[in-house]
């Protein structure tokens, strides 16, 4: 049996992102990402900061941890990063929560394909705007997105772009029109990754909301349009496994 990299498995807590807002799930957040955005708030998975608590794990460990964790209090668990699509091998872990009919979430940011997408069941594809200094390679995106449409099990897939400035949302807007018949979603970008204070950070990140909420008010191209905060950081700010 092959090993998983794993940073962290938590929960239950909600999915405080995109389209399955609110959701009761469980975390697995793998390591290592082939990214490495300017902003990440999870940079602690391939920037060498959490490497001590990087665990190698079979899949059936992961599961006896789900379990021991959550108990009976979770049917659903979502697969984070890091970027999760490195790794060829998650096939496995899928596999076993098919098994335990467990429903499946996914955060990924399109750079990779694996053909254990077709098992997600929301499926939640984030390139990454200018700010990030990353870029896209429309290919293989157009390449991911083309095959997940073929797919004829039933699965829920969503594009979500995180938006921080100018240049981020007409990014936003390129993608929404490159693949117009995708749900599509903003989200608002934390740029205050440090702070411990919740209260100043829950205002400042309303005040953002708010203002991206006015600018897709007011622009034609971005009609069918979902915009969001991270929720979870509402209520725990930029605490770690929530
Ligand atoms: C930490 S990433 C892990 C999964 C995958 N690597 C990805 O980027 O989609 C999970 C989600 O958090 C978002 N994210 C990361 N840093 C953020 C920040 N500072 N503000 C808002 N969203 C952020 C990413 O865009 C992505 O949608
Ligand atoms: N509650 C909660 N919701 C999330 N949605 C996406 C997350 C992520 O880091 O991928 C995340 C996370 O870390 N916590
Ligand atoms: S792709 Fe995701 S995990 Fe990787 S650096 Fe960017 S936000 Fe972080
Ligand atoms: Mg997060």
């Amino acid at each position: 049996m092959s090993k998983i990299p794993v940073m962290e498995i938590f929960g239950p807590t909600i999915q405080g992102e995109g389209m399955v807002i609110g959701q009761k799930t469980m975390f697995v957040r793998t390591a290592g990402c082939d990214y490495s955005c300017s902003w990440c708030d999870s940079s602690f998975t391939w920037d060498g900061t959490g490497k001590n608590d990087i665990r190698m794990m079979e899949a059936v460990e992961i599961w006896e941890e789900l379990k021991r964790i959550g108990g009976k209090n979770f049917s659903f668990v979502t697969i984070s990063g890091g970027n999760p699509a490195l790794l060829k091998n998650l096939d496995e872990f899928i596999k076993i929560l098919k098994a335990n009919q467990i429903k499946i979430g996914l955060e990924t940011q399109g750079s990779r394909w694996q053909d254990w997408f077709f098992e997600i069941d929301e499926l939640t594809i984030s390139p990454k705007p200018p700010s990030s200094k990353m870029e896209t390679d429309f290919e293989i995106l157009d390449e991911i997105i083309g095959k997940l449409k073929q797919n004829d099990v039933p699965q829920q897939f969503s594009l979500k772009i995180v938006v921080f400035d100018d240049l981020d949302y007409e990014y936003a807007k390129a993608v929404h029109f490159r693949y117009p018949e995708v749900p599509f979603f903003v989200q608002v970008g934390n740029d205050h990754l440090s702070t411990m204070d919740n209260q100043e950070l829950l205002l400042h990140l309303i005040n953002k909301y708010e203002r991206l909420i006015d600018r897709v008010m007011q622009d034609s191209d971005m009609n069918n349009v979902k915009i969001l905060p991270q929720l979870h950081t509402f209520l725990w700010g930029n605490k770690r496994g929530v």
